[in-house]
């Protein structure tokens, strides 16, 4: 190779591929339970890994459109055009975390049993960011915090604050609020949604924004479909590793709406 590699500024000495990305401690963070090692393991740990740096991505996101929403009034509409922009990157993110079940899916059932033993009681179930995107989404649920077990200190103040702060429905209720619309209670909001969707000439970025927060709604049902499904592949109705009925518990878990007033509004077009 004839081509020369020039640093390019002062970090060119310092910063290498691998230590900017952490490298090092990302790829020995795979450690296998099952001994000797299932071959299907490492694709498994992988794949959550792989999920949860989605959900920390998409805390950041989401956290950002709400607090767009949120800022005050004045900066106006760059603030609705941010958040729907950061909205738009949320979806094309949870239409991959859906599609990667596919990969896992290349397991087969007795795979999966050769190390699923050692996996209890751990379980998705106690996924801290999961709940977090739940929470901060709009679906607040403080009975989870109950059935959590185990969580670390860290883990239980992330939820607490959670449940405390404002939601993206909350910031999505001032953003109609901000543009003059009542949301003192329900039936008030769902007369405002009715005025937006009736009005989209003077009320473009807020019915853009609530067809983006419906989106939202749609994917994660989308994604707990998805799970569910591959679910009833690999363990059929046995109980889960975390305690539940296993598929009885996910499927009640599929009716869940963040947005109820606007699958509402549906109704009422
Ligand atoms: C072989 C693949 C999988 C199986 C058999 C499986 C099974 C289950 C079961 C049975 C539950 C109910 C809780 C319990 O354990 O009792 C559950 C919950 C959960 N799983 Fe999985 N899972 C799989 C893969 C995944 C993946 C890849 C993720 C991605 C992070 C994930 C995330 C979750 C979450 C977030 C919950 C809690 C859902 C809720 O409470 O609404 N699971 N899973
Ligand atoms: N709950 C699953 C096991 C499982 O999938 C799992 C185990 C540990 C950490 C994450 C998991 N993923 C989703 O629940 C089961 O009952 O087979």
């Amino acid at each position: 190779m004839s081509e020369t590699f020039v640093s390019f500024g002062e970090q060119g000495a310092q910063l290498t591929y691998g230590s900017y990305l952490r490298l090092p401690q990302l790829l020995d963070s795979q450690h296998l339970e099952s001994d000797p090692p299932a071959h299907d393991e490492l694709l498994f740990i992988t794949i959550h890994q792989v999920y949860e740096l989605w959900f920390k991505q998409l805390l950041h996101e989401v956290g950002a459109a709400r607090d767009a929403l949120l800022a005050p009034a004045g900066a106006g509409r760059e603030r609705l055009w941010w958040a729907q922009h950061l909205l738009t990157r949320v979806h094309v993110i949870e239409r991959t975390l859906v599609q990667q079940v596919d990969v896992l899916e290349t397991m087969t059932p007795q795979d999966f049993l050769e190390f699923r033993q050692r996996l209890a009681p751990a379980s998705g179930f106690q996924s801290v960011q999961y709940r977090e995107l739940e929470f901060l989404s709009g679906a607040k649920d403080p009975g989870y915090l109950e059935r959590f077990r185990g969580l670390s200190d860290d883990e239980q103040q992330r939820l607490r604050r959670r449940l405390e702060e404002p939601t993206l429905w909350d910031a999505f209720l001032a953003a109609l609020a901000g543009a003059g619309l009542a949301v003192d209670d329900d039936e008030q909001v769902a007369r405002s949604l009715h005025t937006v969707a009736h009005d989209r000439d003077s009320h473009a970025a807020l019915w853009a924004l609530a067809e983006a927060l419906l989106q939202h709604d749609e994917l994660a049902a989308s994604w707990r479909a998805r799970h569910v499904v591959m679910v009833e592949r690999m363990i059929g109705a046995k109980s889960g590793t975390g305690g539940s009925s296993g598929s009885t518990y996910l499927r009640s878990r599929l009716p869940l709406q963040y947005y109820p007033l606007l699958w509402e509004l549906r109704s009422q077009l």
